[in-house]
């Protein structure tokens, strides 16, 4: 299913928060949304899965409005894993990831799928399937993350909205849960401050800066030194993944370094494009 957000502005009190965003993501993309901290990105999100009542603009589910939509309506094809997600009581891991299927069931309601298998599968793919059984409370940082992911899949949308998913993780789970999702075949867009991971799992990139797009691209079109200099400050080479050929970043701890000199240093370095605009 098409996610499609066409003029997204967001205002609180005298700030404008983002600002006429554009952004789709096709049937099946993996959508990357970077930007360097308070840029906007979890904003977005929130407006996707209705934590935020944007100013203007509109968000589309297939061809349809979410405002047009009860909000059982849209958690039966859109779910997400917000910065915030937690869990202030004493449940069990397979009972916080139950709860993905309430837009299902509703509070009383019976379950048409086979809910065990789909809470089994779900913790599967997010990596947490040895947790079944705990108590939330007691689970690390990453352990509860995994738990988190587990629910947003347990509804098995068809538009999955992550807002940080590798927080706490280390660098197997990170890696493995990107990879996971993106086997799901489903449609994915997550906000994600790892430019190197973005780059590795994201079919598209959209950089945002001070609550605009300021470019969008796949990974070679997007995640160049000037970019990333640009936006994020910060002077970098880029490689190419001896396996995968994607964009990889090697950054530079002297901020001030000359990027130029940095594609000299590495000739299979990607190329700059011109500042793609949103589809
Ligand atoms: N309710 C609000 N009122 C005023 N300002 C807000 C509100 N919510 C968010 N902001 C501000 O909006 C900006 C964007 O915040 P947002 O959380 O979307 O950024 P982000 O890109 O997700 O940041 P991070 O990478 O740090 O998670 C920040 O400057 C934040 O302080």
């Amino acid at each position: 299913m098409d996610l499609t957000i066409e003029g997204l502005t967001v205002e609180a009190s005298t700030k404008t928060l983002v600002r006429d965003v554009g952004l789709a993501a096709h049937d099946g993309e993996v959508v990357g949304l970077v930007g360097p901290n308070g840029s906007g990105k979890s904003t977005i999100l929130k407006c996707t899965y209705r934590a935020l009542r944007p100013t203007a603009g509109r968000i589309l589910l297939g061809d349809a409005d979410l405002r047009g939509m009860t909000m059982k309506q849209s958690a039966l094809r859109l779910a997400a894993l917000s910065q915030q997600s937690s869990v202030e009581f004493g449940f069990t891991v397979d009972e916080v990831v139950a709860t993905g299927r309430l837009p299902h069931t509703g509070l009383l309601g019976r379950d048409a799928a086979d809910a065990r298998q789909v809470i089994a599968g779900a913790l599967h793919t997010a990596g947490a399937e040895h947790l079944s059984g705990r108590s939330f409370l007691e689970l690390s940082g990453g352990e509860r993350q995994r738990v988190l992911i587990a629910r947003a899949l347990a509804q098995q949308p068809q538009v999955l909205i992550l807002d940080e998913p590798t927080n706490h993780l280390d660098v197997k789970h990170q890696i493995d849960v990107l990879r996971r999702v993106r086997e799901l075949g489903i449609t994915v867009v997550t906000a994600l401050h790892d430019l190197n991971l973005a780059a590795m799992f994201c079919d598209r990139i959209y950089v945002l800066d001070e609550g605009a797009i300021v470019a969008s691209g796949t990974p070679r079109q997007v995640v160049t030194p000037p970019l990333v200099r640009a936006v994020f400050g910060v002077a970098a080479h880029v490689v190419e993944h001896p396996e995968t050929g994607a964009p990889q970043l090697l950054y530079s701890p002297d901020t001030a370094y000359d990027d130029t000199a940095c594609d000299d240093a590495f000739p299979g370095a990607v190329p700059t494009v011109e500042e793609t605009t949103p589809a």
